[in-house]
């Protein structure tokens, strides 16, 4: 099911499909080369220009395909961008650990479920008693609005069935099982990421025709999970028969005390869980199609839906005159702005430590232009994933006492994924947010890294396998080509691991580092995942030195390359920032639900009841720094902006579509 959720929609087909036969194209002319010279011979081939031809052939061919008009940074359907460049075994598209007899620094690799088996499963969690399970929660959802790497599916290139084989064979790289779960599984199934036709002339030609993936979504911190990414998901989003400004909200449950739900899919029945008795909860749909992975996930879905119709509410009754189009525009401006001040503001900070913020992200100066604010791939594939390692395996629900819910107990997390009916039908979305502002996070600690929850029991409903998500995390790095752990700690300006003392060092746990080492023989050959997962982590930080690092520059580039960021010059009036920068998560529950008291910052775990306060002690927006007056120019309802706003809103709603 999971699979189900990361495929691709019709147009990052039509883009990947124009890659994979590129990649076939070169693979074809690679053997027939192979046949005529042996393999040294080959490279010079390659170096000398056969990579020419087939870009002239493919360019030629197949390019019409594809070619887009105005390629834009950090727009859904571009590749995710490479900070380092790729490494794949064969040069330009398989993975490391294809041809698993292959020497790498004299070793062959190590199979990525042993090193999840070894190295970062863990039958139990400790507590991080500094923050609330949110801080996860608002991780996921935040990863979700800025990245989203599509996925091949059986069909794709050669036909092969990746759910049957266990053969490394394009699209197919499955997962060998060192413990065999059951004599009739000796793998679980992967599928390889969807590749794009990204071509980088400045690396040279090999690099430049290297295998590329890429994101679906926006990658901008703009809400494109309330949204979506296109006209068509939008328009279905919205309630334009309403023509209020509002998005359409579920026709069939509401809350107990009838507060909306997202509306459900089209496509029925959908794949998510069935309480069997009563009727059925199909999966919701959001700007996000994962949006029911996880209750608390949907929970944040839903608390921004009703934000939005709340705020498109009061700028109704603030501009009376402003069209339905224009409440929907503005609020949806609000809410982006929204997601970026909670994530640079209240995230970033705590995951990466103060110092990092300090030094990788700083004050704002204003958009610079020359920023490519795309999602890098080591980001996506593997520093952001840090967020796997503080998945707690429970799921708690509490009561109005902050208790545990007697009525809807705590819950395993694999009996939660893909089950929105928990949600319509035990309550609402209330004892699940209680539940992740009244629990601690998980904590992450190098001997104590994925829950066994989720390295042993992900649910994937359409193969009847349980995954196992760190395995899945470090099969999709190389997959990616991603560079090794060392090669990423030299790009951040860190020492290169030479020794066990030096990898004892950055762990700041021997025993750990000598399992790493064992497993892996050489240091150069540590994928940057699991590495720098286990590093120590920084001082009032969740994250080690690297991860750190290519957290920060990933935040830093998305802010300073936007330019509607909601600091920059001319996209809010100061009146307007200073309301915005009141909100808070703790307001958007109170706002939102029927919980009445909150910690001030809850991403901060604090008990109840010493440490919550009342929802009317926590400030608010004040909307009428959006009331509009209503001057000689727009009294006939048809100039709300001048000419300067009227340009940059023109620019945003592009931006969007
Ligand atoms: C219950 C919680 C979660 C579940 C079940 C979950 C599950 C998954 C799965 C199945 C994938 C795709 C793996 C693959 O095939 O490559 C994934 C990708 C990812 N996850 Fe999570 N995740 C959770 C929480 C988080 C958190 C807390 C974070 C970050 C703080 C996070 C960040 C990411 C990122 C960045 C990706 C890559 C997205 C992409 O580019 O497609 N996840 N997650
Ligand atoms: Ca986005």
């Amino acid at each position: 099911m999971l699979k189900f959720f990361r495929q691709a929609d019709p147009e990052t087909k039509h883009i990947s499909k124009a890659a994979e036969v590129f990649q076939k194209t070169l693979r074809v002319l690679k053997k027939k080369v192979k046949q005529r010279y042996n393999q040294e011979k080959l490279d010079v081939a390659f170096s000398k220009g056969l990579y020419s031809f087939a870009w002239h052939y493919f360019w030629t061919h197949f390019m019409f395909l594809f070619v887009r008009q105005n390629p834009r940074w950090g727009a859904a359907n571009t590749a995710l961008v490479r900070w380092l460049p790729a490494e794949y075994e064969d040069g330009e598209s398989e993975p490391k650990g294809w041809n698993p007899e292959r020497l790498h620094n004299g070793f062959q690799l190590p199979p990525a479920r042993t090193v999840s088996r070894e190295i970062m499963t863990s039958a139990s969690k400790w507590k991080d008693d500094s923050y609330s399970q949110l801080l996860v929660d608002w991780g996921q959802y935040i990863s979700h609005d800025i990245t989203l790497t599509p996925q091949s599916t059986s069909t794709d290139g050669s036909g092969v069935d990746c759910l049957k084989t266990c053969e490394n064979v394009h699209p197919c790289f499955p997962i060998q099982l060192d413990d065999k779960r059951s004599p009739a599984q000796s793998c679980m199934p992967f599928f390889r990421s969807t590749s794009d036709c990204f071509v980088n002339f400045q690396s040279g030609i090999r690099q430049a025709l290297q295998r590329q993936q890429l994101n679906a979504m926006t990658s901008f911190i703009d809400a494109s999970a309330v949204y979506g990414r296109d006209l068509k998901l939008e328009s279905f989003l919205r309630d334009l028969p309403g023509r209020n400004g509002k998005l359409a909200v579920n026709a069939r449950f509401k809350d107990p005390k009838g507060r909306p739900y997202l509306p459900f899919v089209t496509k029925l029945p959908s794949a998510c869980h069935q309480d069997l008795q009563g009727e059925r909860v199909e999966c919701f749909s959001a700007g996000d199609n994962r949006v029911s992975e996880g209750l608390p996930l949907t929970s944040l879905h839903t608390l921004w839906l009703r934000e939005h119709n709340r705020i498109a509410e009061a700028l109704k009754h603030i501009n009376g005159h402003w069209s339905p189009e224009m409440i929907y525009q503005e609020t949806r401006k609000i809410i982006g702005a929204l997601h970026q001040i909670i994530t640079l503001r209240d995230y970033a900070p705590k995951i990466i430590g103060p110092e990092s913020f300090k030094d990788y992200i700083g004050p704002y100066r204003g958009y610079d232009p020359s920023v490519d604010p795309s999602i890098a791939n080591v980001f996506a594939t593997a520093a952001f994933r840090f967020g796997h390692a503080t998945i707690s395996p429970i799921l708690y629900r509490l009561n109005e006492s902050f208790q545990e819910d007697e009525r809807f107990p705590h819950l395993r997390l694999h009996n939660t994924l893909f089950s929105p009916w928990r949600i319509v039908k035990e309550g609402g979305i209330e004892p699940v947010l209680r539940g992740v502002i009244g629990s601690a996070a998980s904590a992450v600690s190098a001997d104590m890294l994925l829950a066994d929850e989720v390295t042993e029991r992900l649910v994937v409903l359409d193969t009847l396998k349980q995954m196992d998500l760190a395995a899945l995390n470090l099969q999709r790095g190389r997959d990616h080509g991603l560079p090794g752990y060392n090669d990423w700690r030299e790009f951040c300006g860190l020492q290169r691991i030479k020794t066990l003392d030096d990898l004892s060092l950055a762990v700041g746990d021997c025993r750990v580092a000598k399992r790493i080492l064992d497993i892996y023989k050489h240091p150069d050959n540590i994928d940057v995942y699991p590495g720098g997962l286990v590093e120590r982590l920084l001082p009032g930080s969740r994250t080690g030195p690297l991860f750190a690092c290519l957290i920060g520059r990933q935040m830093k580039v998305l802010r300073d390359g936007d330019r509607f960021w909601w600091e920059a010059d001319g996209v809010f009036t100061q009146q307007q920032k200073e309301e915005l920068l009141k909100f808070s998560l703790s307001h958007l529950i109170c706002d939102n639900s029927d919980i009445g008291e909150v910690p001030p910052d809850p991403f901060r775990l604090g008990n109840y009841p010493s440490h919550y306060v009342s929802c009317d002690q926590i400030p608010s927006m004040n909307l009428v720094a959006w009331k509009e007056e209503m001057g000689e120019d727009n009294k006939n309802n048809t100039m709300f902006f001048d000419a300067t706003e009227r340009e940059m809103l023109h620019e945003f709603i592009i931006k969007f579509k």
